[in-house]
């Protein structure tokens, strides 16, 4: 399925892909400073949200996996760095597992390849079907940010909520089907894209016991946990999370 992207830069390409939820926008922070380093940044929106195609689900990993490798082909580029968050760390897991020949390097970020609570996303894929995103979009926000972090920018908090309650209803229901049941745990040993893992301190949602999973079962990975950051720290703790992508980025060239 061809998805929607949007291009800035020259350079390697650096693919960045969204957490349930959230669109390509999520990635603002990250583009001028990668820009700047020199890649070529590739955001796109993970079917089911922003401005991609919505087909009826359920959707599976495997899809969403098989969306990035079309994209790549789109580029003509045999392989590219892929930096995921949550449902996109999951999408980038299963990229190192089944697409090893397209993926230079991998940053697994506020992530889980075996995420538990199945009741817990068939419940909420039933719940947005019947009524919508508007129910789920406050939750969002209380699990993506530190509620220091809400009081410090309410204009933000309202922009990334608005993200999450326009995001379509099946497109959403869909992708936590993906997540619902999945278990990427047994091939983690055969990844063998150079992978930094990111957690953050005070993530609920998933928290850094998923990645130090992830870390110790990608053989030479690397672990960092972000402090004063909930889920989407790529936004919290921006500069952190930049500084570390650049680092993990340029070890990679
Ligand atoms: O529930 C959330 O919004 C947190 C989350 C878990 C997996 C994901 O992509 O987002």
């Amino acid at each position: 399925m061809k998805v929607h992207y949007e291009t800035a830069g020259d350079g390697e390409l650096v693919v960045l892909s969204n957490s349930i939820g959230s669109n390509l926008r999520m990635w603002e922070p990250q583009v001028k400073p990668l820009v700047d380093n020199g890649f070529r940044v590739v955001r796109y929106d993970t079917r089911g949200h922003g401005q991609s195609p919505v087909p009826p689900g359920p959707y599976s990993i495997a899809d969403l996996g098989r969306d990035v490798v079309e994209l790549l082909d789109t580029f003509g580029v045999e392989s590219a760095h892929f930096v995921g968050l949550s449902l996109g760390g999951m999408t980038g897991a299963w990229l190192g597992q089944h697409a090893p020949s397209r993926i230079r390097s991998l940053a697994l970020t506020f992530t889980s390849v075996k995420p538990g609570n199945v009741d817990m996303w068939t419940g909420r894929a039933k719940q947005v079907r019947a009524e919508g995103m508007a129910t789920i979009a406050e939750g969002s926000i209380g699990r993506w940010f530190t509620r220091d972090w809400i009081d410090a920018n309410p204009e933000l908090a309202e922009e990334l909520r608005q993200m999450t309650a326009t995001t379509p209803a099946e497109g959403y229901a869909s992708c936590c089907e993906a997540i619902a049941g999945l278990d990427l745990t047994a091939g983690l040993g055969t990844i063998t894209a150079p992978t930094l893992v990111i957690s953050g301190a005070d993530d609920a949602a998933l928290p850094p016991s998923h990645g130090q999973v992830i870390a110790d079962g990608i053989p030479g990975a690397k672990f960092e946990v972000i402090d004063h950051a909930a889920h989407l720290g790529s936004y919290e703790q921006a500069g952190k999370f930049t500084e570390l992508l650049l680092d993990h980025l340029k070890g990679a060239r």
